[in-house]
């Protein structure tokens, strides 16, 4: 499916923009359904998205929000994905929705993903909104180059759920909602900022390697079209 690239001149802007186009699909899915999903990722790059959206006028007590892919660490870490939207996203008029998290703090990674599938479960399928960011290494989601579950990740003949996922690249081990799960969302949008992410962009526009930029994947295959948000 095509994508749209939506340039601004500066990032506040985007922020405000961005948060517009999430509030009227929540708002949306909200008068259709009676709720609303809301799948965001995390990392350095959505901070002022997160509080411009934060204010917007939406029913926030029909809507429930999760993380597209979490870095397995409990909520208190600075490096916590659950932390970022905790502290940005969730406030202000945002305070009222519910918050689904990916961590689990008894548990391993491996043990998580499945338990974490069975309660995703409840939200239904497909997400309203889905924001996904990318990695400087063509990553998004957790879908990481090398990852060891990349290949079942990507695969969009298994049903939606979520994965554990290690890669040298990435840190921490990982959960990661599939992309099964993701694709076909009523909005889904890419996030990116600087000049170096839009010659990443670049870059994985111009091949079709998903094992190498699994970035790929979205612009390549998603059912729905890929909204990308982008200033420098
Ligand atoms: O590790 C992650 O990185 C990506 C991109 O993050 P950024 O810091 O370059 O904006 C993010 O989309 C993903 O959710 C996060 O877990």
């Amino acid at each position: 499916m095509a994508s749209t690239l939506n340039s601004f001149e500066h990032r506040s802007a985007l922020a405000a923009g961005l948060a517009d186009r999430v509030a009227t699909q929540l708002t949306a899915g909200i008068e259709t359904r009676g709720s609303a999903t809301l799948a965001v990722s995390g990392g350095s790059t959505p901070k002022a998205f997160f509080e411009a959206l934060s204010t917007r006028d939406i029913d926030w007590a029909k809507v429930t929000v999760t993380l597209v892919d979490e870095r397995y660490v409990p909520a208190d870490n600075p490096r916590s994905n659950h932390l970022l939207v905790a502290e940005h996203l969730l406030q202000n008029k945002a305070a009222e929705a519910a918050f689904i998290p990916l961590y689990r703090d008894d548990q391993d990674v491996e043990r998580a993903a499945e338990g974490v599938t069975v309660d995703m479960a409840s939200l239904g399928h497909p997400f309203d909104v889905v924001v996904l960011g990318m990695g400087g290494d063509g990553h998004t989601a957790s879908f990481f180059p090398g990852g060891d579950h990349l290949g079942q990740a990507l695969d969009l003949s298994l049903p939606p759920r979520v994965f554990a996922m290690q890669a040298e690249g990435a840190g921490e081990p990982r959960l990661t909602f599939s992309f099964s799960a993701l694709h076909d969302a009523r909005l889904l949008v890419l996030h990116i900022e600087g000049n170096e992410k839009k010659a990443v962009l670049e870059t994985a526009l111009a091949g079709t390697d998903e094992a190498d930029m699994p970035i790929r994947a979205p612009l390549l295959r998603a059912a729905s079209p890929v909204e990308i948000y982008w200033a420098p």
